[in-house]
């Protein structure tokens, strides 16, 4: 068995009929959560080998306040009301996804004693990147985030192909995570065997009281999930027209043609990222423009791409750059 181991856009781009924009102001950020034990981020735990170590990462404490201003409107996508924000710049976007991430940390931390947090590979751990800054880097306490990949490439974890080395290097590298609480696959195994691996090791988080369960789904219910989406609509590793968009009972399951390389990849299903508490769409650049148009804009057809599925229990807010909203 598994150890578990948008500026308030100054010209706001032009959205369909349905999105209501109105200009928003984010308050700066005013916390200060001690860190309570430094700990370094240097290893992950593989599911299957259970490694803990405590060491140090660096620290940065200066504080700044963020500012950032940004359109925004609701639209209905599946059973969720999202909030769609557009910032003027992907620079902008970074900012407000920090404040996004921190604020949901402190709740959750007060709440449950843990953050779980779900990741993709992609841009989405460039845009992390504030959180490592001032004032979230030391106003977030590190020791309690618990940190996922919604989908993994079945490769060596030193891989250059590998997501958890792309968050390693992004930003798990920086931040003073306990190594016990990210759970990289176990890359020592076939996709089916790291798929199963990592389901069992979520099993044993719930068991522990780390991972929360749905009510509602009997699914696995994540804090938070941080994803990115393909230029083909693309989330997690369920892909426009693949079966494996209608799995209905594995929490992760594994891939050996993904449309986009490499081929082999576990990932988690629909009903456990729609189980989510919180679900964050990062998506930026002009190539995002054609597939943000339609998935929010009015031409519903019936074939629904995966994002169009992203409907967590909780709330679900898209963050898009300018460039990305273009054609809204
Ligand atoms: O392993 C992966 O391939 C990623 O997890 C993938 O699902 C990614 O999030 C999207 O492809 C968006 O990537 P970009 O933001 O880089 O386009």
């Amino acid at each position: 068995m598994a150890e578990c181991a948008l500026n308030l856009a100054s010209s706001p781009p032009a959205l369909s009929a349905n999105l209501h924009i109105s200009p928003t102001r984010f308050s700066p950020l005013r916390r200060t959560l001690p860190l309570t034990s430094p700990s370094v981020a240097g290893k992950p735990l593989f599911c299957s080998h259970l490694h803990r170590r405590n060491s140090v990462l660096s620290t940065n404490s200066s504080r700044s306040q963020f500012r950032t201003k940004s359109s925004m409107a609701e639209k209905m996508t599946g059973k969720s009301k999202a909030e769609v924000k557009v910032y003027d710049s992907e620079e902008e976007l970074a900012v407000a996804l920090a404040k996004y991430s921190a604020d949901l940390s402190e709740k959750f931390c007060k709440e449950r004693d843990a953050f779980t947090v779900v990741v993709s590979g992609g841009s989405l751990v460039k845009s992390l990147r504030k959180l490592v800054e001032p004032p979230y880097f030391d106003s977030i306490d590190w020791s309690k985030w618990h940190v996922f990949w919604v989908d993994e490439r079945v490769v060596p974890r030193d891989h250059p192909d590998s997501n958890y080395l792309l968050t390693y290097d992004g930003f798990l590298s920086k931040i003073p995570i306990p190594a016990g609480h990210v759970y990289a696959i176990n890359d020592a195994l076939s996709a089916e065997a790291a798929a199963d691996d990592y389901e069992t090791c979520l099993r044993h988080l719930i068991k522990s009281k780390i991972l929360d369960i749905s009510k509602e789904s009997v699914f696995p219910k994540f804090d938070v999930m941080l994803l990115g989406m393909g230029p083909d609509g693309h989330v997690a590793s369920l892909f426009p027209g693949h079966p494996l968009v209608h799995e209905k009972e594995k929490w992760v399951t594994f891939i050996k043609d993904s449309p986009k390389p490499p081929p082999n990849r576990i990932t988690f299903t629909f009903p456990v990222i729609n189980s989510s508490a919180n679900i964050a769409l990062a998506i930026v650049g002009a190539g995002k423009a054609d597939v943000v148009y339609k998935s929010l804009g009015d031409d519903i057809s019936s074939d629904l791409l995966p994002v169009q599925m992203v409907s967590p229990e909780g709330e679900l807010v898209w963050f898009l750059d300018k460039v990305a909203a273009l054609k809204l």
